[in-house]
């Protein structure tokens, strides 16, 4: 088992936002997650990837997990391919070949603060296929991305469960990820 978290709870300030959350994700497994803005999706993907600490509960991983959420964590004074490869002799990879795989190999010198969104988003993506972590944790991955850089993250991801890996991924927009299982969140009552 890559995680597993059993009988989570998350309070937000005053709020609970959910309580006795228990799911696994084996390699090859990936999740959806769903629900309405402000039911708690970041909150328990945070816990998922070790960022936020439950209010109750036990997590357990193996292995390293790689999150991305809404910032992109690259220096944007930074030629992209050197911002990448801070990260990767960090994580221990190489980031030529998930450049390769997002599409943008072509950004290689291009100053990460000139990037647009969608290749900001794609470069981000690239840093966490670069990472070589057994878990993928994506928070709205599929933001500012156009079909075909979707259709790239879909694959990517695929291809990160067929090397034993698993992701949890919660989004708003459509993204085709075979096979995998879903939570609606629908929040507790105020
Ligand atoms: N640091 C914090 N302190 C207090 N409340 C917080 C904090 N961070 C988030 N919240 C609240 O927790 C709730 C859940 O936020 P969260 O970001 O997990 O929702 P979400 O389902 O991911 O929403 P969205 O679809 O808008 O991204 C929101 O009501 C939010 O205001």
């Amino acid at each position: 088992m890559i995680v597993t978290l059993t009988d989570i709870a998350c309070l937000r300030g005053p709020r609970l936002l959910f309580e006795r959350m228990s799911l696994a994700l084996d390699a090859g497994e990936a999740l959806v997650v769903t629900g309405p803005n402000g039911v708690g999706k970041s909150s328990l993907l945070r816990i998922v990837a070790g960022l936020l600490r439950p209010s109750a509960g036990r997590i357990e991983r193996v292995g390293q997990a790689a999150w991305l959420g809404e910032a992109t964590a690259l220096d944007g004074d930074r030629p992209l391919i050197e911002a990448l490869r801070f990260w990767a002799r960090l994580d221990g990879g190489v980031p030529e070949p998930a450049m390769d795989k997002m599409g943008i190999a072509h950004l290689a010198p291009v100053p990460v603060r000139y990037l647009s969104t969608g290749q900001r988003r794609r470069a981000a993506i690239a840093r966490t296929i670069a990472s070589g972590a057994s878990l993928w944790v994506l928070d709205e991955p599929a933001n500012g991305l156009d079909t075909e850089g979707v259709a790239r993250l879909a694959m990517a991801i695929d291809g990160h469960r067929a090397k034993s890996g698993a992701a949890i991924v919660a989004t708003h927009l459509p993204l085709p990820i075979d096979g995998a299982a879903k939570l609606s969140l629908d929040g507790l009552p105020a």
